[in-house]
């Protein structure tokens, strides 16, 4: 009989998860994927609207051969959530590839947070300007926190603003990170000058607009993840050098994709394999939706290190 699945807590993911070792299991991760060579297997997320409370549950499974890796997200995203508390929650199952059988089962909510924040990270590594300055945050919720965390520690930026709906959401966020943020009243105040941006907002109508952004900046757009909701404008989506973690989900499920037309230049695994160039003298997008594979990737490595944990000392 397989083993009983262990358990590991948001607290020991969140001890257990370095970036210093996640960054290069998901670029591995994403190279994998934009091969496309049938060793990777993700679908699409498959997405159940639950209208009458205004959320979204989604199912992220995933098996990648090279690395034998099986696992699944099961990730919910509900607009209206009690005060404080984020709108994502997830869980991810990770399996025994050989029999099927369920390893562990952990909580996703910090994965889904750091896996996020460092694939754009990786992104911008490819894709940023020459001169890195000014940072620029669209949003003051879990992924913004996440996205401060990474950047500041991988990147020499000067000054970091941000921007929220409210501007005590905004004073909050300031509050809790560590280091400087200047508040900012506009988004356009924030965004302008700035070598870099993220959108990680919930907004389902544009928050950025490409004549506040500096020709050569680079944007990480990580919100707007349903067919109808967008957070940049057209004018933007048109302009920059357009990015995406799969072309096959930008196509179903990214309204900024869909809604604006834009062409997709490459996938960002492909840049980082080198099949692709890195266009970072040109303004630059990339539109991240979330992938399976980096669920799975970054559960693997939990795993693993728990494992070396747990393993008695010689
Ligand atoms: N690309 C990816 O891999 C992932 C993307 N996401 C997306 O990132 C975004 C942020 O997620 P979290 O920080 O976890 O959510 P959160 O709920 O913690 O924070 C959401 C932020 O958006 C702001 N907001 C809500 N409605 C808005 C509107 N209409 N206009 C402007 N701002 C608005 C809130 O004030 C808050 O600052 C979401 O769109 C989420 O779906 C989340 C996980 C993974
Ligand atoms: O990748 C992910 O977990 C998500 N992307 C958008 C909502 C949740």
């Amino acid at each position: 009989m397989a083993d009983a699945p262990i358990f590991i807590g948001a607290a020991e993911v969140a001890d257990l998860l370095q970036y210093g070792a996640l960054l290069p299991v998901l670029e591995r991760a994403l190279v994998d994927f934009s091969k496309h060579d049938g060793m990777v297997v993700q679908p699409v997320r498959s997405t159940v609207p639950v209208d009458k409370h205004n959320g979204f549950l989604g199912v992220m499974p995933a098996y990648m051969t090279e690395s034998d890796t099986l696992a699944t997200k099961i990730v919910r995203f509900y607009h209206q959530t009690a005060f404080g508390t984020s709108s994502h929650q997830a869980t991810v199952l990770l399996f025994n590839p050989s029999d099927g059988s369920l390893r562990a089962i952990m909580d996703g909510t910090v994965i889904t947070e750091m896996r996020t924040a460092a694939v754009s990270a990786i992104a911008t590594k490819y894709l940023k300007p020459d001169r890195l300055e000014t940072l620029c945050i669209l949003g003051s919720g879990a992924q913004a926190i996440s996205h401060y965390n990474t950047f500041t520690q991988m990147f020499p930026f000067k000054q970091v603003r941000v921007w929220s709906r409210s501007r005590e959401s905004a004073e909050r966020f300031a509050g809790q990170v560590q280091g400087q943020v200047q508040v900012c009243t506009s988004a356009r105040e924030a965004v302008l000058g700035a070598d870099v941006v993220i959108t990680v907002t919930m907004a389902s109508e544009p928050v950025l607009f490409g004549e506040w952004v500096k020709p050569g900046a680079h944007v990480n757009a990580v919100g707007a993840c349903r067919p109808e909701w967008r957070e940049v404008d057209d004018a933007l989506m048109k302009n920059a050098v357009l990015y995406v973690d799969s072309k096959e989900a930008a196509l179903m499920e990214s309204g900024d994709v869909i809604l604006s037309g834009a062409d997709i230049f490459a996938e960002l695994g492909e840049v980082v394999k080198g099949t692709r160039p890195a266009l970072y003298e040109k303004t630059t997008l990339f539109k991240s939706l979330g992938m399976a594979v980096e669920d799975a990737a970054t559960a693997k490595l939990v795993f693993d290190c728990w494992l070396a944990k747990k393993k008695p000392k010689l």
